[in-house]
């Protein structure tokens, strides 16, 4: 046996400074060598994870378990420690790129594949296949090699025939599953110019895409985004993606420069009732500046200055500042009387500079962090972080209070910037809820406002009164308060500025996103607004999803290059193609009735029509789990296809009708039946009428599940559909090219059409835009019949009642129609509980 070849040798070292050894790791890596047929870079991806996790799984499957060469296993203390390393490389790549591969050249690859093999061949006696990764199938349970079965693997059937057993009866897999080898290019046309996914994502894990899919992307249009970890939150920054991620509870202050943001004196100015602004004089910043220089201990840590003195009221104040010397400095300060005050100094040339309205402040802020990391959850706000920073001081500082103390830190806006944003004039117009409710109540007695400003502490009503006395005072304040805007932190429950914007404008939703506006009402109960979430009105990559427009991947045959104004005008262009050379949509931009009525049948009589049964189902796929069940089928759907940019037509060709937007008038409104917010057209809608595209998140599949799993456990809507209308054209699709759309946190109007078994108003139809490459399509809606004005707007969600495994999760189904599937099945089961 020679030496190891470089790049086995590379993965156990690598592996042995996360504490594997030798025996650990050369077995798993022969396993993963066969499986993945010698190809290195799957095996060296994001830092060997695939390593690791086999390694892991072996170890775990086996107990604490070592492995001897021969498969045995013989125990070892204690896998804690590995682990720990794991999770640190884990911490490691936020901050880090992957471990680099050793960047041997494609011919010395070649080589080292075999090399690598034989090495490890002769290293290892004989042992049982096992799959490593959900890529992989599970012996025993997995479908046998295509040849052996003519149903997997690219064959199609009516769902009748569905498979009953695709074991291979063997108890092993004869032949790996390569997500690279099983691919097929079926629809070589279109990707003869395609670049590999692979290629194109292959990007650092720091470096996570994150795309508008509204626009034709290359490579210098991706924006990047930092890999965010489960159990991390963003932090706002100044718009670096570098290192801004903080794992979640954990306090830290980044050298922002929100706002000047000082303590108040002692007897600081508020509102009175009549509603008088405060008079605050202007700090300099070079007198603060000065102030935290005095201040400094020398370590950092800093001691309370004159300038930060006044919220202390001569009690025991602590000042810690975070120093950024050219700019700015955020000082952290508490006192005895139970205040934390955040402090943010901002060297700037004091002729110059005005104090800002804080709200804006912290709109701009977040749109910054919005720019920056891409994705936020929809109720993300600055002043939620600086009540965590708050909340986590007063927490860490009082210690053994900390858990009593949880949600009784609120920041207190100075009252001047709560005015400037009208607050005052939205309380009567406020959801119900408890921090809205609160606000209301404050609007009803005004001397209540001046407590957020009032420094009122823990000091209860004595101290409380005093806070009205002063808000009765009109005298300004000394110079040096005139522009302070403080965030005053105090034990009270008091109003958080981030929670009294209204979450959705009712006279639109879209915000102006669409062409026309999209009202918001509910005539039936009090529940005033949808949950939170972004409206766009174009799909956008999540993350990982591979989603590529390039131009140059649309060849001759996928555009009307020649064509002139509007293709329905003339003979059918290649655009016509794929609609069998006629277009599918009449010169009114309606969907012809022969094609619109296949594919509602296809949706009424699945079993009617082709269905696709994967080798490796990528849902299945997605679970992680190692037996993998067998695919459950994906019915083959017919596309339109629009003709796009790198056709020779006008934007009003009647063959482009998605692409333009909503153009009818709808209405989410508040359903009686109990299905929560529905869609409602407003006009008479003829039959085959495009509606709206179903838009969101895409996302692979694997990000649907974990967000599954993590995020939307217990929620009451979900919002994902699934883009599987072509996985039948190729073989086994990668995680990245079988993807999905959610609109949970991002999405259109269409989240809100509710779901009919069988007759519903509308189908979903697939229409290629951009790409010819149908792991990416859209999802546009258009009616099944004609439809009334104020009528709901609905479709068959395809869900089966019974399968607990569907995406979108199982609802009571209230969609009254005589064919409800739901229905039936509660009769199938009282009729068979009666019949016992
Ligand atoms: C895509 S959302 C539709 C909008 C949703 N009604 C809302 O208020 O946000 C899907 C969710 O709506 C509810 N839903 C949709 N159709 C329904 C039906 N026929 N019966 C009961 N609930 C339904 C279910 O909670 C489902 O998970």
């Amino acid at each position: 046996m020679g030496p190891p070849p470089p790049r086995a040798q590379k993965a156990m070292n690598v592996m042995k400074d996360f504490g594997f050894s030798t025996r650990d790791v050369k077995p798993v890596l022969k396993e993963l060598m066969r499986v993945y047929e010698n190809n290195w870079e799957l095996i060296e991806e994001n830092g060997y994870q695939v390593l690791i996790d086999r390694i892991l799984e072996v170890q775990d499957s086996k107990g604490t378990g070592d492995t001897n060469q021969d498969g045995t296993v013989c125990n070892e203390p204690d896998t804690e420690p590995v682990r720990k390393r794991l999770k640190k490389q884990d911490e490691m790549q936020i901050s880090s790129p992957m471990l680099a591969s050793d960047g041997l050249g494609e011919s010395s690859d070649k080589k080292q594949k075999s090399v690598a093999g034989d090495f490890l061949d002769t290293s290892i006696t004989k042992r049982n296949m096992v799959p490593v990764s959900p890529l992989m199938a599970v012996g025993g349970k997995e479908p046998g090699p295509a040849s052996e079965h003519p149903l997997i693997g690219g064959e199609m059937l009516p769902q009748s025939s569905h498979l009953e057993d695709r074991d291979t009866g063997s108890g092993e897999r004869d032949e790996p599953v390569s997500p690279l080898i099983a691919r097929r290019q079926t629809r070589a046309s279109a990707r003869t110019l395609q670049s590999s996914p692979t290629q194109d994502m292959s990007e650092s894990p720091l470096g996570r895409t994150y795309r508008r899919l509204n626009r034709p992307l290359n490579e210098s249009m991706i924006e990047k985004q930092p890999k965010i970890e489960p159990g991390t939150e963003v932090i706002p920054g100044t718009g670096s993606a570098a290192v801004p991620l903080r794992i979640k509870d954990e306090p830290v202050i980044d050298e922002v420069p929100i706002a000047i943001v000082r303590p108040p004196p002692p007897d600081m100015d508020v509102a009175d009732d009549e509603g008088h602004q405060p008079q605050l004089t202007q700090t300099t910043s070079s007198e603060s500046s000065k102030g935290t220089q005095n201040a400094d201990n020398g370590n950092g840590n800093r001691k309370a200055s004159p300038a930060n003195a006044s919220c202390e009221k001569g009690k025991t104040s602590e000042l810690v500042s975070v120093h950024k010397p050219s700019s700015s400095n955020i000082n952290v300060a508490s006192s005895g009387t139970g205040e934390v005050n955040i402090s943010i100094t901002c060297n700037s040339d004091p002729q110059n500079f005005h104090m800002p309205n804080l709200d804006t402040v912290f709109k701009m802020v977040e749109e910054r962090c919005l720019k920056s990391y891409k994705f936020l959850p929809p109720d993300f706000s600055v002043m939620k972080v600086m009540k965590e920073i708050c909340q986590c001081v007063w927490e860490m500082g009082s210690e053994s209070n900390a858990s009593k103390q949880e949600n009784i830190v609120k920041l207190a806006p100075a009252l001047d910037s709560l005015k400037k944003s009208g607050v005052r004039n939205m309380l009567d117009g406020m959801p119900e809820c408890s921090s809205f409710d609160s606000l209301k109540s404050d609007k009803s007695e005004g001397s209540k406002l001046v407590q957020m400003n009032g420094h009122c502490g823990n000091q209860g009503v004595n101290e409380n009164a005093k806070c009205e006395r002063r808000g009765k005072r009109k005298e300004p304040l000394a110079p040096e308060d005139s522009s302070s805007n403080s965030l005053v932190v105090s034990q009270q429950p008091q109003v958080a500025l981030g929670d009294v914007r209204p979450p959705h404008d009712v006279t639109d939703i879209s915000r102006g996103e669409e062409r026309i506006r999209i009202s918001l009402v509910n005539d039936v109960s009090s529940e005033k607004y949808p949950s939170c979430f972004y409206y766009i009105p174009h799909n956008m990559a999540y993350q990982s999803a591979y989603v590529n427009f390039s131009l140059a991947r649309i060849g001759d045959e996928d555009c009307c290059s020649d064509c002139y104004g509007d293709c329905l005008a003339a003979i059918p262009c290649a655009c016509a193609r794929e609609t069998g050379g006629e277009f599918a949509y009449t010169s009114d931009s309606l969907v012809k009735d022969a094609f619109l009525d296949e594919c509602i049948s296809m949706n009424r009589e699945p079993q009617k029509h082709q269905q696709y049964y994967c080798k490796v189902c990528p849902l299945e796929r997605s679970k992680k789990d190692l037996s993998l069940a067998p695919c459950k089928g994906h019915l083959v759907r017919k596309f339109i296809k629009e003709c796009w940019s790198k056709c020779g037509c006008n934007k009003q060709c009647g063959n482009r009708v998605v692409q333009r937007g909503i153009t009818c008038n709808l209405q989410v409104f508040f359903t009686p039946e109990g299905k929560g917010w529905g869609v409602r057209t407003l006009d008479e809608l003829p039959k085959g009428s495009f509606v709206c595209e179903y838009v969101g998140e895409v996302l692979t599949n694997t990000e649907l599940y974990s967000r599954t799993v993590q995020s939307t456990g217990n929620a009451k809507h979900t919002y994902p559909v699934l883009l599987d209308a072509d996985w039948g054209s190729e073989g086994v699709l990668k995680d990245e090219e079988a993807l999905c759309l959610d609109a949970t946190f991002y999405g259109n109007v269409a989240r809100f059409v509710n779901h009919r078994c069988f007759d519903a108003n509308l189908v979903e139809i697939p229409v290629e835009v951009e790409t010819p490459d149908r792991h990416y399509y859209h999802l546009a809606f258009f009616t099944t019949r004609k439809v009334e004005p104020y009528e709901e707007l609905t479709w068959d969600y395809g869900i089966d009642f019974d399968d607990h495994g569907h995406p979108i999760k199982a609802f009571k189904c209230r969609c009254g129609s005589k064919f409800c599937r739901d229905m039936k099945r509660s009769k199938a089961r009282s009729k068979a509980v009666v019949m016992k």
